[in-house]
């Protein structure tokens, strides 16, 4: 929205995409969800200025104050979206969780207070089943252009209990951080996380239901991902992404249409006997076959600088390193084709692009030509079929996200598996050793 409208014009359009977004919610009620996701900016929409986006805001209060806008709208004062919202989740039974801005004013003598006397939140709501507001999460790691909205001065964390397990809530770029995102699991034990998201697609490692289904995968917990659809902006890709669990995702580049998926999902998937990862104990004598100087050569991925080496033979077993992480892979490919390149690569580093994060990886890629240059730049297709392959590494971290990305775009649900060998965590000193931490007990 580049110029600026009236607070009327504003509503006329976020009804129109709630009116797209009560289909949904009917749909759903109606097969039995019992809970609904719909995505980041799909009700104010995006391109905006600090001008331009203040028609699209309402004071969203604290969830404690007990209010179901539907029953008493004006209680906050105007609050059209809210109003909206909680009737969808209430006329037909289901909760409810959108994309909306917050607005709090603030005196502009006040220490941070924005010189147009208020804060912007990019905000995630929930609506329970009788339209009540349960959870309010102001989004913290605000992604580039957000210009519009304010980093919140704290970190929150966002949690609800229902009959149907322990909720958590973040929004978009927040997957890529510790706060809000894996702590809601580590230090909060929510079983399941809704994430409205905007998710621009890159390959080779951040598509968003690669990276999605991953994140849940790693982190042994639901993810309810619902992406924009927009191809111009490269955003598509949403699933109810589960750690134990086919589960249905939507990815398409061809169309501007969009999709609703629905599945049953197991409520507690952390309790589940299915998920406990395997334990894995390779050791350093497994450092074996190291490629010498002249198979080793360094390509830019998403701008991080790493170390590759050639897999030219239908069945090999090598380890590559870079700074503290050393990779090892064994891999058999029941036929090659000729004008394919396929390299196994380390990075071990921080990652300064569009946000700055360590990144710890190995992987696994076909390059875009027959040319060194072009491996790690973005691939779509590929027609060599591998039989099997194992990728293992000493990550100094337990955030290890599996990604397996198959031709054209698609996941391979059930196809692999992910293997982690705990330490335990008492007093104890622990060595990082392959694919390991072995720890000895502190004398
Ligand atoms: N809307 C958001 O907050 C998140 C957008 C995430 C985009 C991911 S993270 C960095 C990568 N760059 C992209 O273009 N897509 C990826």
């Amino acid at each position: 929205m580049t110029k600026p409208v009236s607070t009327q014009e504003a509503l006329q359009l976020m009804n129109k995409n709630m009116d797209i977004l009560e289909e949904a919610v009917k749909t759903a009620a109606g097969q039995g969800a019992h809970l609904i996701v719909t995505p980041e900016d799909g009700i104010y929409g995006w391109r905006f200025t600090r001008e331009t986006i203040n028609p699209f805001l309402e004071d969203i209060p604290d969830p404690n104050v007990n209010w179901i806008p539907c029953s008493d709208p004006e209680r906050f004062g105007r609050a059209p979206v809210q109003t909206r919202l909680s009737c969808m989740a209430k006329n037909n039974s289901i909760y409810v969780v959108a994309n909306i801005g917050d607005r709090k004013l603030c005196n502009i003598s006040d220490v941070g207070c924005p010189d147009d006397g208020q804060y912007n939140y990019n905000t995630a709501v929930v609506y329970d089943s009788n339209g009540k507001l349960v959870a309010r999460y102001h989004k913290y790691n605000l992604f580039l252009g957000e210009v519009q909205f304010n980093q919140p001065k704290e970190q929150e964390i966002v949690t609800f209990d229902t009959p149907f397990g322990k909720f958590g809530i973040f929004i978009c770029f927040d997957i890529l951080f510790y706060n809000p995102a894996a702590a809601l699991v580590v230090e909060h034990n929510v079983d399941t996380v809704l994430f409205p998201t905007a998710w621009m697609n890159l390959l080779p490692h951040l598509t968003a239901i690669e990276f999605h289904s991953a994140w849940a995968m790693g982190m042994g917990v639901n993810l309810l991902s619902a992406n924009t659809h927009n191809t111009e902006n490269r955003m598509t890709g949403s699933g109810i992404f589960s750690p134990d669990k086919v589960v249905p995702y939507y990815y398409n580049m061809k169309n501007e249409s969009g999709h609703l998926l629905i599945s049953e999902l197991n409520s507690h998937p952390r309790n589940s006997s299915t998920y406990y990862p395997i334990i894995w104990n390779l050791h350093a004598s497994q450092i074996k076959n190291s490629p010498s100087g002249s198979n080793i050569f360094n390509g830019l991925l998403f701008a991080d600088n790493y170390t590759f080496t050639e897999l030219k033979e239908l069945h090999g077993e090598y380890s590559i390193c870079q700074n503290d992480l050393c990779c090892h892979i064994n891999y058999t490919m029941a036929e090659k084709h000729s004008e394919e390149m396929y390299v196994f690569g380390v990075f071990d580093g921080l990652h300064i692009v569009e946000g700055e994060y360590y990144l710890q990886v190995c992987t696994m890629l076909k390059c875009q030509s027959m040319d060194f240059n072009s491996c790690g730049e973005s691939v779509e297709t590929a027609s060599t079929r591998f039989s099997s392959f194992s990728i293992s590494g000493n990550f100094s971290t337990s955030f290890v996200f599996p990604e397996v990305l198959l031709t054209n775009i698609h996941l391979a649900p059930n196809m692999f598996q992910l293997k982690v060998l705990f330490f335990a965590r008492t007093r104890r000193r622990c060595v990082p050793v392959w694919n390991a931490l072995t720890c000895v007990t502190r004398k």
